[in-house]
């Protein structure tokens, strides 16, 4: 369905995608998990046609995109990490805007708009401005803008950025019911967000891919490794506060740290998992996941 073949992108010297290798087989959810600036919306830029590789091929459905720019982008609905809505349009105004854009025959724009309202039930909210609607809706009309003219494959970056946590399990039904219909790649900085619905993940880190497998698989072998290593965001106090708190986790040693920890501590330091060591054990498994920085140690 997709084939990538020793991507490269440069930009003036520093390289952002370093000789990435991978396909996408049809029907099923990939996830691209690294985190920021490891390449991922420069990756599905260049994916969607928006941006031109160094060097490299990437082949949709047969379709060299920079060969055949037109029909490769046929196969493709794009929401990219900033989606393109216009905020003085109304829901409706806004995809018959977008279906005139993406040529849909005129004849067929009505009944596409409201199958693609339909299919991302924003149908209430066809009359409301854009600028009106709630951030989880928002990303809906942009879902919405990239499922017009029904194309086989979707790429979403980053699709549940900004969302509050009832929107990204909203947004994550959503992802896994048009799975059901599409090749899905979406991409995610969050590992959990990646695990909950994706068949496939594809680690990325420095440009490179680090790990290709599903998710069950990668945890298994993670799961033999008894290093973990935490990049984390935050003050040093709030840090320092939390690692007071790691240290109430048996079996847990804590070597370095840069920063607090938010939603990995939260789990490891939950009251049900103390003293815990199987619980402790899995959750270190999802959390050891995210040092997908390069620093890998196997
Ligand atoms: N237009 C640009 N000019 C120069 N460098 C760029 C440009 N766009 C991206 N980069 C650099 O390329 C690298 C990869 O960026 P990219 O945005 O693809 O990462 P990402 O994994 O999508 O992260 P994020 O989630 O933060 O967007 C980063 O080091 C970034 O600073």
């Amino acid at each position: 369905m997709i084939e990538v073949k020793e991507l490269v992108k440069r930009y003036s010297g520093n390289i952002a995608v370093d000789h990435l290798n991978f396909h996408v087989e049809k029907g099923q959810i990939y996830g691209f998990l690294g985190p920021n600036g490891a390449g991922k919306s420069t990756t599905m830029n260049m994916m969607t046609g928006y941006l031109a590789p160094t060097e490299g091929q990437i082949r949709i459905n047969g379709h060299d995109v920079a060969e055949d720019p037109m029909e490769a982008r046929k196969s493709i609905g794009y929401l990219p990490e900033i989606p393109p809505l216009y905020p003085d349009m109304t829901v409706l105004e806004y995809l018959r805007f977008a279906a005139e854009l993406k040529r849909i025959p005129k004849q067929e724009r009505g009944s596409e708009v409201e199958r693609v309202m339909g299919e991302t039930r924003i149908k209430d909210m066809e009359n409301r401005l854009i600028r009106h609607l709630s951030k989880g809706y928002k990303q809906r009309v942009g879902l919405a803008q990239a499922l017009l003219g029904d194309p086989e494959v979707l790429i979403l970056d980053e699709p549940m950025v900004g969302l509050d946590p009832k929107q990204i399990i909203e947004i994550r039904e959503l992802i896994r019911s048009l799975g059901k219909k599409h090749t899905v790649i979406l991409s995610s900085h969050i590992l959990s967000e990646i695990t909950s619905v994706c068949d496939h993940v594809l680690i990325i880190s420095h440009g490179k891919l680090v790990a290709s497998d599903t998710p069950e698989n990668l945890s298994r072998y993670m799961k033999e490794s008894d290093a973990l290593e935490l990049t984390v965001r935050g003050s040093r106090a709030a840090c320092e506060e939390a690692m007071e708190l790691l240290k109430q986790v048996k079996g847990l040693e804590v070597k370095t740290t840069t920063a607090s920890l938010e939603e990995v501590f939260l789990e490891l330091t939950d009251e049900e998992n103390n003293g815990n060591s199987e619980d402790v054990e899995e959750n270190a498994v999802s959390v050891e996941e995210l040092k997908s920085d390069g620093k890998e140690e196997q």
